[in-house]
């Protein structure tokens, strides 16, 4: 009982002191193994910018040894999106805890009910949503290669995300895409090549760019 009133207030102060940040939120979205976290280190060198891959808070969530470690984990495991106010609230966090006001969210929101809960719960919306357009074979390969042991990167577990990329996440880029906030990118081409057009988009708002 305690800790929900706790949780409630912190949250609540949260809310509060992310609403006076007021600050500007780039959508990385794209499917998985399309380069989503390969590009955000780029952006983050050169235009000063958080990134925070949703994915990444969650594995940390699991490895901190959190109550809701087990329940994450096991939703990892079969491609299965974590509930929005578990992934939410990570985020929260992570925002308030860098001290910068510009972010790279990628990975999320990766269905309606994300994009809803979060727009509803920080007020926060994306100045655009960069998008990864990659082939699933090209994915495919990539994942396989990875090498960085995730319990999700073996054939079946990668079958199930592509699932849900198209039945879930795919009608999140929709939806910005009908407000003309989506920013495609061709993401099937070499990292350096890929970084050329993400840099084309990042450079005219940034004069601090090199
Ligand atoms: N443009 C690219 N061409 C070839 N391999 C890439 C490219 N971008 C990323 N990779 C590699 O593919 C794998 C997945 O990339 P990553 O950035 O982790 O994707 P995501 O975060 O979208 O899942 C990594 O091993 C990465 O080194
Ligand atoms: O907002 C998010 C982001 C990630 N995940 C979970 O974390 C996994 C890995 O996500 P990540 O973005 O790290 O990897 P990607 O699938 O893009 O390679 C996903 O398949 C989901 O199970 C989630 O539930 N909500
Ligand atoms: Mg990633």
């Amino acid at each position: 009982m305690g800790t929900v009133v706790v949780d409630a207030a912190a949250k609540k102060e949260a809310n509060g002191s992310l609403a006076d940040l007021n600050p500007t939120v780039v959508f990385v979205l794209g499917g998985p193994g399309s380069g989503k976290g390969t590009q955000c280190a780029n952006v983050v060198q050169h235009f000063g910018y958080t990134h925070l891959s949703a994915g990444d808070l969650l594995r940390a969530e699991i490895k901190s040894g959190s109550e809701n470690g087990t329940m994450i984990s096991n939703m990892i495991k079969e491609g299965k999106i974590v509930p929005s106010e578990v992934t939410i609230k990570l985020l929260q966090q992570a925002m308030l805890e860098s001290g910068n006001d510009k972010f790279l969210i990628d990975g999320f929101p990766r269905n309606e009910e994300n994009r809803a809960a979060f727009e509803a719960v920080t007020k926060i919306e994306p100045s655009f949503v960069l998008f990864f357009d990659c082939s699933e074979e090209e994915m495919e390969r990539r994942l396989l290669g990875r090498n960085q042991g995730r319990e999700d990167d073996n054939i079946e577990t990668i079958r199930k995300r592509f699932n849900v990329f198209l039945e879930s996440s795919l009608p999140v880029i929709e939806y910005y895409n009908s407000k003309g906030k989506v920013r495609k990118i061709d993401a099937g081409r070499p990292v350096e090549e890929v970084y050329e057009s993400v840099k084309a988009i990042f450079a005219p708002k940034n004069e601090k760019a090199d």
